[in-house]
């Protein structure tokens, strides 16, 4: 059976906060709040973006404002590709992964327009049989059935599937699903998220973590 592989995007594939953290920046500037540092930012992504608002708003001591998600979305997505990178060695990783049989796809929490913005920005998108965003389906991770969906969209089999990931959200929604996961350190989550789960260290480990991941079948 042809394995499946599915990568979360942000912190994952891609480092998107520089996009992020200008996009809420701009948007409390707007409501006339301070901006937060990079790394406020990282701790408040994971969820999708009415998540990051409540956060970031909570932050000020501020009720959320749902008025300010529409602004917010078109602004990022408008601007979600400027610095936002895949992190070194990922390209040449999916190109390996595709060359040993992979099917692969992406399910993020992330809007999946802001995400299929960034994945054509960056020449990724034709990697992926798939994208599972946050506002895909009525349910985002750590609930297995985003996973579940986005690999049905894919054509693969939960049974022979490996989900990939930064967050605890991720590890969760794997296991939740069946699926075996794979935590990646280089991305927002800390360490600890791994929760057990086979760590990759950099990117250039993944081929061989994800066949031993994906069960003896799925070798070649
Ligand atoms: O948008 C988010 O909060 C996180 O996105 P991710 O699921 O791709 O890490
Ligand atoms: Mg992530």
């Amino acid at each position: 059976m042809q394995p499946t592989a599915v990568f979360d995007l942000d912190g994952t594939l891609v480092d998107s906060v520089p996009d992020i953290h200008a996009a809420l920046n701009r948007l409390m500037a707007a409501h006339g709040e301070p901006p937060f540092t990079l790394q406020e930012v990282v701790g408040f992504i994971g969820d999708g973006v009415p998540t990051l608002l409540a956060r970031a708003f909570g932050a000020r001591g501020r009720e959320p404002d749902p008025a300010a998600l529409p602004g917010f979305l078109l602004d990022y997505e408008a601007t979600a590709a400027q610095h936002t990178r895949p992190f070194e060695g990922i390209p040449a990783v999916l190109e390996a992964l595709k060359a040993a049989g992979w099917r692969m796809a992406v399910c993020t929490n992330k809007p999946v327009a802001a995400a299929h913005v960034v994945l054509e920005a960056l020449d990724l998108s034709r990697f992926f049989a798939a994208v599972g965003g946050g506002d895909s389906f009525p349910v985002r991770k750590p609930d297995p059935a985003h996973l579940l969906a986005t690999l049905q969209a894919a054509g693969g089999d939960p049974t022979c599937a490996v989900m990939i990931g930064d967050h605890h959200n991720d590890i969760a929604a794997a296991r939740g699903a069946g699926v075996a996961p794979v935590f990646v350190a280089w991305g927002y989550g800390p360490l600890a998220a791994a929760d057990g789960a086979p760590v990759a260290a950099r990117p250039s480990e993944l081929p061989a973590l994800l066949a031993a991941a994906a069960g003896p079948t799925s070798i070649r």
